[in-house]
Formats: structure tokens, C-alpha cells, sequence
């Protein structure tokens, strides 16, 4: 059975009086320091000195060091990346827990995953919106938000639960919807989503459009708009109204060719590969190798970065869009906040 909260079933008032420790200042950090702080709760930024430091003042936030950070707070945020979490979590968060505060993550890959092990008397739980940090941002300035999942791992307190949703409320996703889940089901879904979907299956597939009518002779400024710009139009009316919503607007031609090719290009061979990545992140295999890759430097995850940002696809885009400012203006006005994720 599905337990899902809206904003009309949840008491943020829980959080009233605690200090809210937002550990980052990245993609997701920003929103939920900027969204709680709206929000009217007490928040104080962590974060090493350098650029996302130096954002988290100039938008008028309190910021000081991940260490002093977690020792005013109650309620301690990870928005750090998950492959730095462990280095900073034992030599900065963890001194400052005890019994009575709690330790949240957007993303439970450090504790499904045994990397992070927090003490017994400290709650342990997770609110992970579903989506990018620059959207709960944006959605939430539009009055919306985004969805979100929470989980609880551990509650020495009994009130994990309620602080989590107070969280989720305040961040804005119960405007969308939040919904409770495990730390397990959380971990697995998201990295099989962004891996075989969202991020890896949309990316591939679109390169894969491109290439072959580029090498098929036809224009490259052509095959961007038709295969990389036209489908963020095309998702904005998925989103909207489901696949149905999308076949609506689309011509009949259009949607007999999505009948009749699509399950030529995605088909069971497809979907046994999934299920094979699936199994990759349920064994713990993907986790495993992520943490290695990290460990040795990130050569495979630098060098494919470097060519995937040269790609054809990527030069002629970035001259269209140049020419289109409009697209591009979310983006700039969080600029920098994204130097993080490419650290
Ligand atoms: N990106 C997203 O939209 C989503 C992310 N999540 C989860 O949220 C968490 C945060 O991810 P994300 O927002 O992408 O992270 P980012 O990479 O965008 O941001 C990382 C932040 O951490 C800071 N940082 C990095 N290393 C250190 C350090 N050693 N000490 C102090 N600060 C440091 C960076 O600061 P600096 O500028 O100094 O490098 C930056 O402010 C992860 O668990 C992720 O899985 C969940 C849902 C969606
Ligand atoms: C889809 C990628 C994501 O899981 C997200 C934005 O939800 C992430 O880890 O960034
Ligand atoms: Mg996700
Ligand atoms: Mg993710």
C-alpha cells in the first residue's frame, strides 16, 4: 500500500526551534538551504572555503564550516556528493552527533551501502526529491515543487518520521507529493533510474538520433534541433499529461511511428540489458566499483567527461543556444552553483 503526504497532512511545525544544517552548497544544497530558509526555519549552510562558500553569502544565507555547522544544528543535511561523504562525515559530522539530532540524506547510498555508519542514538532518515537541485529551486519559487520520497533507517527519538515530512514539506515537495519508501528502495530505484533512463538510457539514445542522421548527410544544427532541443518539448507534455497528453499534441503520423518504431529501437533486448544493470546495483557491484573509481583518482570518469563534452552534438548546441538565450536562462541565474558536481 502506498503511503503518499501532501502539505495538508503534514505538521512542519515539528521543526519549529531546531537549527538546520545544510552540509553543501551544490546542486541540492542550494535549494534546500534557500527553500527552508523561505520557509521561515533556521538554517545554517556547511561548507569547505571556495566557490560554493562564497555563493552561499552572497545569497544571504549564515554559512560556516561543515564541523561548526553539525555542531549548532539539529537536524544535519548531507547534500554533500555521495563519494565524498564518508571522508567528511567521519572527520566533520560525526563528531558532532549525539542523541537528539538527526542525520539526513537526499540519497541513501552511503548508508544502504555500509559506507557511512552513524551512531545508534542519533535518527537516521532520508527526504530525496525527485529531481534536479536547480528544479526544487525554480519549482518552488513558481509556487510548486518537487516531488519526493522519505525513508526512515533509524529512530531512536520516534519522531523521525514526522521531522522527516516537516523536511519534505518545507523544502516544498509536498506540494508534488511525498512518498515513503526504504533506504533500499530508494538507493536501487534512483541509480537505476538515472543509469538506465533519465540520465544514461536519455542521453544514449539521443546521441545514438543524432549520429545517425549526421551520418546519414543530413545538417548537424538540424539533427540537435530534432533529436536533442525538441525533446525537452516533448517531455514538458509528457509531464504534463502522461504519454497520452504527448500523442494529443503530436501529429497521427507522429504517434503511428511512435506505435510502430519505437519497439524497434527499444525493445526485450533492452529491457533484459536493464534488468542486467538492475542486478549490477542490487548486488552491490555498481556501488563497488564507483567507490574504486574514486578511490583511484577518477581516470575513467574524467577522460569519458572530457569526450563526451566534445562530442558534435555538444559544439553544435552550444552555438544554438547561444542564439536562444530564453533556454538558457534558468541555468545562468543559479550559475556556479553547479561547480560541485564536476569536482
Ligand atoms: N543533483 C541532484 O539534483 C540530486 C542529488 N541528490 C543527492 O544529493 C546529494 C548532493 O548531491 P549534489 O547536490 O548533486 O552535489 P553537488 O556536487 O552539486 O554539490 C556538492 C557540494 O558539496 C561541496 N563539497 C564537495 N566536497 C566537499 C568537501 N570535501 N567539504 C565540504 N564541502 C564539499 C561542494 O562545494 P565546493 O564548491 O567547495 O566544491 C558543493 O557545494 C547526493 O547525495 C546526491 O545523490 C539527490 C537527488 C537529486
Ligand atoms: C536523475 C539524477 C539524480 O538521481 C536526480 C537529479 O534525481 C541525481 O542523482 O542527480
Ligand atoms: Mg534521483
Ligand atoms: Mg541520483
Amino acid at each position: 500500500m502506498t503511503n503518499m503526504y501532501y502539505n495538508q497532512d503534514i505538521n512542519e511545525k515539528v521543526l519549529d526551534g531546531k537549527k538546520i544544517a545544510v552540509i553543501g552548497y551544490g546542486s541540492q544544497g542550494h535549494a534546500h538551504a534557500q527553500n527552508l530558509k523561505d520557509s521561515g526555519f533556521d538554517v545554517v549552510v556547511g561548507i569547505r572555503p571556495g566557490k560554493s562558500f562564497d555563493k552561499a553569502k552572497e545569497d544571504g544565507l549564515e554559512v560556516t564550516t561543515v564541523a561548526e555547522a553539525s555542531q549548532q544544528a539539529d537536524v544535519i543535511m548531507v547534500l554533500l556528493p555521495d563519494e565524498r561523504q564518508k571522508q567528511v562525515y567521519e572527520e566533520e559530522i560525526a563528531p558532532a552527533l549525539k542523541a537528539g539530532k538527526s542525520l539526513v540524506f537526499a540519497h541513501g547510498f552511503n548508508i544502504h551501502f555500509g559506507q557511512i555508519k552513524p551512531p545508534a542514538d542519533v535518527d537516521v532518515f532520508l527526504v530525496a526529491p525527485k529531481g534536479p537541485g536547480h528544479l526544487v529551486r525554480r519549482t518552488f519559487e513558481a509556487g510548486a515543487g518537487v516531488p519526493a520520497l522519505f525513508g526512515v533507517y533509524q529512530d531512536p527519538s520516534g519522531t523521525a518520521r514526522e521531522t522527516a515530512l516537516a523536511y519534505a514539506k518545507a523544502i516544498g515537495s509536498a506540494r508534488g507529493g511525498v512518498l515513503e519508501t526504504s533506504f533500499e528502495e530508494e538507493t536501487v530505484t534512483d541509480l537505476f533510474g538515472e543509469q538506465a533512463v533519465l540520465c544514461g538510457g536519455l542521453t544514449s539514445l539521443i546521441k545514438a538520433g543524432f549520429e545517425t542522421l549526421v551520418e546519414a548527410g543530413y545538417q548537424p544544427e538540424l539533427a540537435y534541433f530534432e533529436t536533442l532541443h525538441e525533446t525537452k518539448l516533448i517531455v514538458d507534455l509528457m509531464y504534463e499529461g502522461g504519454m497520452a497528453g504527448m500523442r494529443y499534441s503530436v501529429s497521427d503520423t507522429a504517434e503511428w511511428g511512435d506505435f510502430v518504431s519505437g519497439p524497434r529501437v527499444i525493445d526485450a533486448d533492452t529491457k533484459a540489458r536493464m534488468k542486467s544493470i538492475l542486478d549490477d546495483i542490487q548486488s552491490g557491484k555498481f556501488a563497488k566499483e564507483w567507490i574504486q573509481e574514486n578511490e583511484d583518482g577518477r581516470p575513467n570518469f574524467n577522460r569519458i567527461e572530457k569526450e563526451e563534452a566534445g562530442h558534435q552534438l555538444e559544439e553544435v548546441g552550444e552555438k544554438l543556444r547561444a542564439m536562444m538565450p530564453f533556454v538558457a536562462k534558468g541555468l545562468k541565474k543559479e550559475e556556479e552553483v553547479t561547480a560541485g558536481a564536476t569536482n
